[in-house]
């Protein structure tokens, strides 16, 4: 259930919800205009008792009319500004929370871009993701409706306590006397409340997961006929959740129940007490009528910070989270002065006694001094068993980590010496699961080239051998291709990954071959792009074909992290050694053929 785990905790103290003070600086004038606008209002709100009492004592013992007028008027004017600065409140409040959280998803985001291949390797991407939205909307809710709620009642309540002691302090002392009667049951249900509105959203934020898992998987869910069984969890989970929520629905019922009961308890008592001293005199009608509607204003500001509280304390466990996020530092970064890679790029590159071992497992050495030297245009095939370190190779070259021992050198160049963007520009990849993109197929191919014309993507999918296809497509490169390009076939897919490949024209290539069953046309068509892109290139491949290892200049037979054997196919297979073992399980018949030529 990962959803339950991203839920916030509630936190006691408010403290991380300091980290969005940055961003309220940042746009101080909507900051002050909700401040403003938030003031006046409860101002404007705590001059209403008086101006009730003013008319109750002397407008209606004035047979004047004119002053009725008058004080109509001026009860107008005061509802017209405290419309207004309720209405001014709202814009600048929730403008404020929009503002704030778009930059911080903005901000979240690009940090999280930056991270380095470590952190992947341990946190799910479905997490991150649930930081970027959930977490940000719960700081939304914090920073836009709930401080202004509490900025509100806070000067509501004090106001109006302040203005009830002024009005009647016998009467205030009654009431402050019944205040813990009030507020500590109110407490105690609050939390219970609380609870189970948590316990609420946390199952339905399991079915929605579920839910979203099912409808990705919706293939596999009915290849397997498993429509039913996911129907069933679903409904399961959408059942606990409307159980839950209906738990909480009866602890709140009985809340506001108790909440109206004792409030009005108190109104009626105080009332009573009030209207026994109007008739003897000591209290006038008016002001009984004002310390009663202050007494209602406090009582009903006091409620609404008790839930405010609940608010904000769910807002710092999402604040936590995501300053967790962003002091993430990434592991890989440029160093302070990075030395400039050499002019023209030439493509050499060099692995010197490499040793590395996952972060994630560190434990296990992948490669244990690894060396090799590729000369500028030579293609070069790696050959290995499955985790051998193949693709750790390539890792490596790109820098998603760093060697623990030993150097990579790209040019001349130690990686960690360079910018990782000077690096990775002249390093294409056509890995071997390719990544599309739920974009155009323009926007795919030329996803490492944004500025591209529409020529030289064009050019791109002709020598890609995917123009055809996609002249077929029913917008051309305009098509969507839908999410991870579920609407293409296996062999397209990689003809566009090879067309963003030649776009991006690097120096040295990076192949991994993929050993899934193309047909034969697409597996020619796929094979003919990558020979176009081959030439003149400095191209390491990962071989899983018996063609590709045959136009290698070059095969480097890799095992444990280490280059075991190196030659050509025919001097390999002569070897007779794990090439020739490895050769004869993972080539097909024809190769056989070859081998059995090779030897004799
Ligand atoms: N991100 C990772 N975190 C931890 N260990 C990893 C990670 N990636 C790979 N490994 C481990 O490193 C070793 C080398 O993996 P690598 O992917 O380089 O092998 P490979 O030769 O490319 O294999 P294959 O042909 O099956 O793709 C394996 O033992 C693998 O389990």
């Amino acid at each position: 259930m990962p959803r339950q785990e991203n839920q916030p905790p509630a936190r006691k103290s408010i403290r991380p919800l300091a980290s969005v003070l940055p961003y309220l600086a940042r746009y101080r004038h909507l900051a002050i205009g909700a401040a403003i606008s938030l003031t006046v209002a409860a101002v404007t709100t705590l001059t209403l008792p008086m101006a009730v009492r003013r008319m109750i004592d002397h407008g209606f013992s004035n047979s004047d009319s004119g002053f009725i007028n008058t004080y109509f008027s001026m009860l107008m004017v005061l509802a017209i500004v405290l419309a207004l600065a309720s209405a001014a409140r709202y814009f600048f409040v929730i403008s404020l929370g929009e503002r704030i959280v778009a930059d911080l998803r903005r901000d979240v985001f690009a940090h999280v871009t930056r991270l380095s291949a470590s952190f992947f390797d341990v946190n799910q991407s479905g997490e991150i993701v649930s930081r970027l939205t959930a977490d940000t909307t719960q700081i939304k809710s914090a920073v836009g409706a709930t401080a202004s709620v509490a900025l509100r009642n806070i000067i509501l309540c004090l106001g109006a306590i302040g203005m009830m002691v002024y009005t009647s302090p016998k009467l205030s002392s009654l009431v402050l006397a019944a205040i813990p009667l009030i507020v500590f049951p109110l407490v105690g249900f609050g939390r219970s409340v609380r609870r189970r509105s948590r316990e609420a959203q946390d199952t339905l934020a399991a079915a929605s997961a579920y839910a979203g898992e099912a409808i990705a998987a919706s293939r596999t869910v009915q290849a397997f006929n498993g429509e039913e069984i996911a129907n069933a969890r679903f409904g399961k989970a959408v059942e606990s959740a409307y159980s839950a929520a209906r738990a909480a629905t009866k602890a709140r019922s009985v809340l506001t129940g108790f909440a109206i009961t004792m409030v009005f308890g108190s109104v009626v008592a105080v009332l009573w007490f009030g209207a026994r001293d109007v008739l003897s005199g000591t209290l006038s009608a008016g002001t009984l009528s004002q310390f009663l509607l202050y007494s209602v204003f406090a009582a009903g500001s006091l409620g609404a910070l008790s839930e405010v509280w609940g608010e904000l304390s769910q807002a710092a466990g999402a604040a936590e989270r995501l300053n967790e996020l962003l002091t993430e530092v990434p592991h890989i970064q440029a160093p302070a002065h990075p030395l400039a890679m050499p002019v023209p790029a030439r493509g050499a590159i060099e692995f010197a006694d490499v040793h590395f071992a996952y972060p994630a497992r560190p434990d296990y050495k992948s490669l244990k001094g690894l060396s090799f030297a590729i000369k500028p245009g030579e293609t070069v095939a790696i050959v290995g068993p499955s985790g051998a370190g193949k693709s750790t190779v390539f890792s490596m070259l790109v820098r998603y980590y760093d060697p623990m021992k030993g150097v990579v050198t790209v040019d001349g160049m130690d990686a960690r010496s360079v910018d990782p963007k000077d690096l990775r520009d002249r390093i294409a990849i056509v890995p071997q699961d390719v990544t599309i993109f739920a974009a155009s197929v323009h926007e795919n191919i030329a996803f490492g080239a944004p500025q591209a014309s529409r020529e030289s993507v064009g050019a791109a999918a002709v020598a890609a051998q995917a123009a055809e296809f996609i002249a077929k497509l029913h917008r051309g490169y305009d098509t969507l291709v839908g999410e991870r390009g579920v609407t293409l076939s296996g062999g397209q897919r990689q003809r566009i990954a090879i067309a963003r490949a030649i776009l991006k024209d690097a120096p040295i290539l990076l192949l991994d071959e993929a050993t899934s069953a193309l047909d034969a046309e697409s597996e020619t068509l796929v094979q003919t792009a990558l020979d176009g892109l081959m030439r003149e290139r400095t191209t390491l491949v990962i071989a899983h074909r018996l063609a590709t290892v045959l136009k290698a200049d070059r095969i480097l037979v890799m095992d444990h992290g280490r280059i075991v054997e190196e030659g050509t196919h025919a001097s390999l297979i002569r070897q007779g050694g794990l090439y020739a073992r490895l050769a004869r399980l993972q080539f097909d018949h024809g190769a056989e053929a070859l081998f059995v030529a090779s030897r004799t």
